[in-house]
């Protein structure tokens, strides 16, 4: 019987692509399962990524914005991928390049078919910009569960983590099931429990679970 709980921490660096043409050339197929990490510049996206998986320098992370500039792709297993994508909305970066990531971004999000599931990361403090919601409605409209992480949560007491998350659930709140909102600190951990429980959710879609169950059915059986 196939294992159906992640070990995250076997997350392993596999490649850097700059677009989705460049991605298919490196992963042929554009077969399994892909989550993907997007949000603003500074979100705390590659933060996340390490704390997620208990390793500290798994994804780089930085002070200055605009640190992630390339997909990056992290190998779960086989079957399954960690995805680090650049950073949006980072004013400092020249007009064209941003037209350039962003519109990588959005050919990545409504064109890959292996996407099952994107963590939109918003700092807690300033969440559901223009671009978060672009994100979001990417996602729903293409039928991706999304999971709304507001990330540093430590920078604010209880109370006001609570009032921000309730705020931010109800302004999504038409999406329903389809956004998931939660707290996050990769500084405290805060939120790690539930976020790898959805994530690990993501990992075991049922037409996977029965692909792999047919392919070892098939090597039992060639065993014989
Ligand atoms: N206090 C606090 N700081 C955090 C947290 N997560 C990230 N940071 C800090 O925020 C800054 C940006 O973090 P990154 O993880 O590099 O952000 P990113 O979203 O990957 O940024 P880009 O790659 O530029 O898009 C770093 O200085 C982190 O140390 C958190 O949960 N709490
Ligand atoms: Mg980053």
């Amino acid at each position: 019987m196939t294992e159906s709980r992640m070990d995250f921490r076997k997350a392993k660096f596999l490649i850097s692509a700059p677009d989705i043409a460049h991605l298919n050339q490196y992963l042929p197929g554009d077969a399994g399962v892909e989550i993907a990490f997007a949000g603003r510049s500074n979100a705390g996206k590659s933060s996340a990524l390490n704390m997620l998986t208990d390793q500290k320098g798994l994804a780089r992370t930085s002070k200055t914005p605009g640190r992630t500039q390339l997909i990056n792709v992290f190998e779960l297993d086989e079957h399954r991928r960690l995805v680090d994508l650049p950073g949006y909305g980072f004013a400092q970066v020249p007009l064209a390049l941003k037209k350039k990531w962003q519109y990588a971004l959005g050919e990545y999000l409504q064109e890959r078919q292996c996407l099952t599931g994107v963590v939109v990361l918003m700092d807690i403090r300033h969440p559901l910009k223009d671009l978060d919601m672009q994100m979001i409605e990417w996602a729903v409209e293409s039928e991706i569960p999304v999971l709304a992480l507001l990330t540093k949560a430590d920078k604010m007491k209880q109370s006001e983590r609570m009032k921000m998350i309730n705020e931010v659930r109800k302004h999504l709140g038409d999406y329903d099931d389809r956004v998931k909102v939660e707290a996050f600190s990769s500084l405290k951990g805060l939120g790690k429990p539930k976020v790898l429980s959805i994530l690990n959710e993501w990992c075991h879609p049922e037409w996977l679970m029965e692909a792999i169950a047919e392919a070892e059915a098939a090597d039992e059986s060639e065993g014989q």
